[in-house]
């Protein structure tokens, strides 16, 4: 998990191996889907903050269908950091990733493609393959590295969505399982490598004083928001095969969910918090239809690749529970979607009001109960909402929050999400992945809303969400009454401020 840990040597024999055989450092990384969309937007950054920390010390095989020269390639991640990295490049850094460069043009269905990938990592026996590439191409492309004999010692990097449900996503596990063993399968989600996923962990086991008031005795509610101002940009085709609960709801958000909700482990190995994330996972009530509101954008049918028709959903809210004996009665609610109001992602742990609300101010909306917040994005903090008493004659309470930004203690440069989990797969540390069995669990939670979900309502775009109205069937206002918290959702809190949801209902 440290990017500015010793770099690894080419070769297993250099690198030393690990109990189940596989290298210490992976030899190589071959990159299964580089003249992509991810491959540009996070990839070769997350290549060149690797470079920057001297941590990039392997050969790169790119291999897609495009017929391309390698200096098409090189181009491609020049012109990739030069959209996505801020400031001005580091030309050893981007030397570093275009000198370790070779390209392999060809089909993954056919055999030659992976004799070639084969010749082009020219001796190293363990490669670390990041499949950037389309779902269906999965068991094609570990089939291909199996023939070659690149998943002995090898490892790989598996991309989200794992699976469309849980039976599929068990077929992954089984074909991944068939060609690797579980140490050498990284499946990534790129939350768990974002710095505040991790100040959950941080925050929840560093600070004694919020641990006896960590459970239903003490929270009323926690709220998971993930809005983004924006639509589908392009990415129409691959949403109209996902949708905001396959997108972000399976993935991220549960494991955020995990995260808030899990014991504390006996220890910080990757066993141990796997552990822990399970038993939240498996004690997570299956999601009832009807605590789920599913919304589509105005003009989402309009987008490149989306069906006129569609009833996909771009925005989804929903109640969970989790049914310990830590959280039993405790609703988590989570939301998500595109084009909305603002672009914050955030957990609010609100906790229960006093017994009695002796000063609270009778001109609020209601009363302001202690909350804890993570703001994910925008920027990164954490904050805790307290009553103190309202300058003035009266002694009314009144709501402050004490926060902290990130960017204001930050030494060095911003550490991004796909640069840490790399780094992490090469050294094989899976302390920051899924494992397989959370994966199927998670899909067992959402699955009944995947598999006939409740028809999509309309919202406006730069809202946030169906709103309540007249005109909605029963049906659909149980469902967004269900999914909405008592006395409503917090609204996200801006860095600069800018939205307070103090007393907002
Ligand atoms: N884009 C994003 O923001 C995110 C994507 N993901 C996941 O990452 C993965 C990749 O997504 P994305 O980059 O958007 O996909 P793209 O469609 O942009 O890229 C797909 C890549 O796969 C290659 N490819 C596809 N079919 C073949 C084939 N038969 N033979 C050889 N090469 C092939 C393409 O090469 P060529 O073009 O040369 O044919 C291209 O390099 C997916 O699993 C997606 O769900 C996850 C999070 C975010
Ligand atoms: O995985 C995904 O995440 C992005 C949002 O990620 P972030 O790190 O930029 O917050 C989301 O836009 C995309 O739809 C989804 O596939």
């Amino acid at each position: 998990m440290n990017l500015t840990e010793a770099p690894g040597g080419r070769g297993p024999a250099a690198a030393g191996l690990t109990a189940c055989g596989t290298a210490e450092h992976s030899d190589a990384i071959i990159l299964f889907g580089p003249t992509g969309d991810l491959a540009r937007k996070k990839l070769f950054p997350a290549l060149y903050d690797l470079a920057l920390a001297g941590r990039l010390n392997v050969p790169i095989v790119g291999v897609a269908s495009s017929d391309w020269t390698l200096e098409q390639l090189c181009d491609r991640v020049r012109s990739s950091l030069e959209e996505e990295v801020d400031g001005a490049l580091d030309h050893d850094a981007v030397g570093c990733i275009v000198d370790r460069l070779s390209y392999v043009s060809g089909n993954y269905g056919d055999a030659d493609t992976f004799g070639r990938v084969s010749a082009a990592l020219d001796g190293a026996t363990a490669p670390l393959a990041y499949l950037a590439i389309p779902p269906s191409l999965f068991e094609t492309v570990v089939k291909g590295l199996d023939d070659i004999g690149a998943n002995q010692a090898g490892r790989v990097v598996v991309e989200k969505p794992f699976g469309r449900d849980l039976a599929s996503a068990r077929e992954l596990n089984a074909t991944l399982n068939s060609s690797y063993d579980d140490e050498q399968i990284f499946r990534i989600d790129h939350f768990l490598g974002k710095e505040p996923t991790l100040d959950l962990l941080v925050f929840r086991m560093a600070n004694a004083m919020f641990h006896p008031a960590w459970d239903r005795h003490h929270i009323a509610s926690v709220q998971i928001t993930m809005a983004e101002d924006f639509g589908v940009e392009g990415r129409g085709r691959f949403y109209e095969e996902v949708g905001t609960i396959r997108d972000v709801v399976q993935n991220h958000l549960l494991q955020v969910l995990a995260l808030i909700a899990m014991e504390p482990p006996i220890d910080t190995s990757a066993r141990e918090l796997a552990e822990e994330k399970m038993k939240v996972m498996r004690a997570m009530r299956t999601v009832d239809p009807n605590d789920v509101v599913r919304g589509q954008y105005d003009g989402y049918r309009g987008e490149d690749g989306v069906a006129g028709d569609s009833q996909v959903e771009t925005y989804v809210a929903l109640r969970a529970w989790v049914d310990s004996w830590r959280w039993a009665g405790v609703p988590f609610y989570i939301r998500a979607g595109k084009a909305m109001a603002v672009t914050a992602t955030e957990v609010v742990v609100e906790f229960q009001n006093p017994a009695q609300m002796f000063y609270a101010d009778p001109q609020a909306i209601r009363p302001h109960s202690n909350h804890l917040r993570f703001r994910m994005k925008p920027g990164e903090g954490v904050s805790l909402l307290v009553s103190v008493k309202g300058p003035g004659e009266s002694i009314v309470s009144q709501a402050v929050d004490m926060r902290y930004e990130y960017d204001s203690t930050r030494d060095g440069p911003h550490q991004e999400a796909y640069a840490r989990l790399i780094g992490d797969a090469l050294r094989g540390d899976q302390t920051l992945f899924a494992r397989a069995q959370s994966v199927e669990e998670a899909w067992r939670v959402v699955d009944p809303v995947v598999a006939s979900a409740p028809a999509a309502l309309p919202y406006a775009v730069g809202s946030w969400g169906p709103e309540l109205h007249e005109d909605l069937r029963p049906d659909d206002l149980t469902r967004l009454m269900a999914a909405t918290p008592d006395g409503g959702w917090h609204h996200p809190l801006l860095p600069d401020g800018g939205v307070s949801d103090v007393g907002v209902g």
